[in-house]
């Protein structure tokens, strides 16, 4: 067992660091991770496009660390074609040393079982939604939280290209406004940095940068940089 123990309070904003390949977990220690992040993401779509399996040994050495699984369907940014049945057997690999679990809004039922299993070993589900195109509006927004909600989500998570300014207001207002439940919100692309600094600020619980070389996501800040900055402004 790793570590389980994962809090996930609204209005505190945990740094994620993500490892973008199979070389950044490989060479990763405890106390660098722990210096860089709360939480670590194991993407078992990243590990599985490389060829890796994905098995408990692979994250084995990461004692203490909390981590957080994701087996990412292609088309919300996965890094290989999959079927859920592949992505079902990569998160029950994963099941023993989760502190939390991802899965897509757009995939909550693809496992019949699975969100019941989640609960009775209370590892908190993280619901998400990526567009990688552009900005939802904000009643596309509302509804995937409410679909959120009823699967028994812990977190709300959305990722989504932002162009403007306003894009990531757009992001900001969803994230501060109060919808009842932990929420995620963060942009992708140049103002990406900007928005999840800001939506950091707004309360977002879980703030994605990455471990190693690679970002997970176009726009990710680096890991330890995005939890110093969050660690240098105030809550807004
Ligand atoms: O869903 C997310 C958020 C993310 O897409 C990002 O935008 O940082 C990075 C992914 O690895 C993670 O699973």
């Amino acid at each position: 067992m790793i570590s389980n123990s994962l809090r996930l309070t609204p209005g505190t904003p945990l740094t994620v660091g993500s490892f973008g390949d199979g070389e950044a977990l490989r060479g990763a220690g405890s106390g660098p991770v722990l210096a860089a992040c709360e939480v670590a993401e194991i993407r078992l779509d990243v590990l599985a496009a490389e060829g890796l399996e994905p098995d408990r040994r692979l994250w084995a050495h990461l004692e203490g660390v909390p981590l957080l699984f994701t087996a990412r369907r292609r088309e919300e940014g996965g890094a290989m074609d999959s079927t859920p049945a592949q992505r079902r057997s990569w998160l029950e690999t994963a099941l023993e040393d989760a502190a939390a679990i991802d899965i897509e809004v757009a995939s909550l039922s693809d496992y019949p079982g699975l969100l019941e299993i989640l609960a009775g070993r209370n590892i908190p589900l993280v619901a998400s939604f990526h567009d990688f195109e552009g900005t939802p509006t904000t009643p596309d927004l509302l509804d995937r939280l409410e679909t959120a909600r009823a699967a028994g989500a812990a977190v709300f998570k959305a990722a989504a290209r932002v162009h403007t300014p306003a894009d990531v207001a757009a992001l900001a207002d969803f994230q501060r406004t109060d919808h009842g439940m932990a929420k995620a919100l963060m942009g992708m692309g140049p103002l990406a940095p900007v928005s999840r600094l800001l939506c950091a600020q707004y309360g977002s619980v879980l703030n994605y940068g990455y471990l190693g070389k690679t970002p997970t996501a176009p726009g990710q800040w680096n890991a330890a940089r995005l939890k110093d900055a969050i660690g240098s402004v105030e809550p807004a």
